[in-house]
């Protein structure tokens, strides 16, 4: 086909939604993604939930792992008080660009800061080169098997310190094990599962929160 589905994905935010109404936004990916194409979008009853988990935490810097097309990122900077911002991080370009315009249409650049490349490469700078001191909550939501290693770097580069939230999507489909593992044993994580289902099936899946007791 010769556009992507982000590509189509842009097209009926750009076709259904309002500049400036973030929920607009998410109105329209959710319908698209429900009645034309199916894509990997937390979706509205997971992203409900993480609605919930932002309004708790009220956070002053979130980090998200896995842009996308930015359907998460607007979910949460939406609910940004001013002066609060996430920071997400996606180095696919293609998808970085779609997210880029999505973000933009949703009127919430200013509380987004959408950088692009590798976790891995990133999390390490996150203090010199985005003055973090520490992350209030953290949503993990791109490749499974980076959920256990980033949160090693990030404990590791004292980016999540006592009350840090980390919420992972997708803990049982397509599923975290190592990382499930080791957030519900560790003495230093209080994690409890949210049920719900793949955004826009059936079938179950489900976000896990986890906070961070400190060491
Ligand atoms: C390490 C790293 N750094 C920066 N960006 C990274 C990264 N690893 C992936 N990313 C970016 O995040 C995004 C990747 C997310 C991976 N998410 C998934 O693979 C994913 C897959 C499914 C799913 C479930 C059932 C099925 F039958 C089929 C698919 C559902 C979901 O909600 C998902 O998040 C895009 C990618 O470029
Ligand atoms: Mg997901």
């Amino acid at each position: 086909t010769r556009t992507s589905r982000p590509q189509r994905i842009l097209k009926a935010v750009q076709t259904k939604a309002t500049v400036g109404d973030p929920q607009s936004v998410i109105t329209a990916i959710d319908h698209f993604c429900r009645h034309r194409e199916w894509a990997m979008n937390v979706g509205d009853e997971k992203g409900s939930i993480l609605d919930s988990v932002v309004n708790e935490v009220s956070p002053v810097t979130v980090l998200e792992l896995g842009t996308y097309c930015g359907y998460s990122t607007v979910r949460i900077a939406r609910l940004l008080p001013p002066g609060a911002c996430v920071i997400t991080l996606e180095f696919n370009p293609d998808y970085a660009a779609i997210a880029r315009q999505v973000i933009k249409w949703s009127g919430l650049e200013d509380k987004v800061q959408l950088v692009e490349g590798a976790s891995g490469d990133w999390i390490p700078w996150m203090k010199e080169h985005f003055g973090v001191q520490a992350f209030d909550l953290v949503f993990l939501d791109h490749w499974k098997e980076r959920y256990l290693p980033d949160t090693k770097l990030l404990e590791e580069c004292g980016l999540i310190q006592k009350g840090t939230v980390l919420l992972a999507d997708n803990v049982i489909c397509p599923g975290t094990p190592d990382y499930l593992e080791y957030v519900r044993n560790s003495p230093h994580y209080n994690s409890q599962y949210y049920r719900s289902h793949l955004e826009y099936t059936k079938a179950e899946d489900g976000l896990e929160k986890s906070v961070f007791l400190g060491y």
